[in-house]
């Protein structure tokens, strides 16, 4: 079968426990919020395709357990990140603190030229905020990334926030892209392969280009 993509790209997203990170992912993928909160084991992907300046681009989101028992495993899949979604809670100040424990693992695990970004999810729940927005400004500055505050609740700037990491991932790898797309296609294992399969059919009617 023709390949409805032009190239793959794999994105990560990181932050403690209860951010929000899943419910991200499912209202990017799915256009689904469930409020219940059952905690990622280990680690688990969603795959969409979104077409940029004309670039089909399939992206594989890893999503993470944010747990510390966990650490160990979803270490390993930083080497494999093209891209990086750091992500806290608005209403979670140890959150906001511990995305620089999160930025140092990336330091050391993740490829040199891994795009991130820093997102301040639930900014649906105003009333509860801990952490400003200046203060997440000021801390993607710090870090020469750029920063979105989300909802995966309403679906504010979730599109938007993945579609922008893509963008720097296919920016800096416009020169590579069909090396790139090799290396990832021979990649794939057994099991990325079957839900691959699985997905075909849902993914080819929900191209998202926000
Ligand atoms: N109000 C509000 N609640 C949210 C939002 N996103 C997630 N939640 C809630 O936050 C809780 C945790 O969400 P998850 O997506 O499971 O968190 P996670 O970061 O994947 O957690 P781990 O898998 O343990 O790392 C759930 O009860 C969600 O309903 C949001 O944007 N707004």
């Amino acid at each position: 079968m023709a390949k409805q993509y032009d190239v793959l790209f794999r994105l990560l997203l990181l932050g403690d426990s209860g951010v929000g990170k899943t419910c991200m992912l499912r209202r990017f993928t799915e256009g689904e919020f469930d409020p219940s909160h059952i905690s990622t084991i280990g680690v688990d992907f969603k795959m969409k395709t979104i077409e940029i300046d004309g670039t089909k681009v399939r992206v594989q989101i890893w999503d993470t357990a944010g747990q510390e028992r966990y650490q160990t495993i979803t270490k390993q899949y930083y080497r494999r990140a093209q891209g990086i979604v750091f992500v806290y809670d608005i209403t979670s100040e140890p959150s906001f603190q511990h995305i620089v424990k999160w930025a140092s693992d990336v330091d050391e695990f993740a490829p040199d030229d891994v795009q991130t970004i820093l997102v301040g999810n639930k900014a649906d729940e105003e009333t509860r905020r801990q952490v400003t927005k200046a203060q997440g400004y000021r801390l993607a500055e710090n870090y020469g990334m750029e920063f979105f505050e989300t909802s995966a609740s309403t679906s504010s700037n979730i599109c938007e926030s993945f579609v922008r990491v893509t963008e720097l991932v296919l920016q800096a790898h416009s020169r590579d892209v069909d090396n790139l797309l090799g290396s990832l296609d021979s990649y794939l294992d057994k099991v990325v392969l079957e839900k691959e399969k699985e997905s075909q059919d849902k993914d080819a009617q929900r191209t998202c280009a926000c």
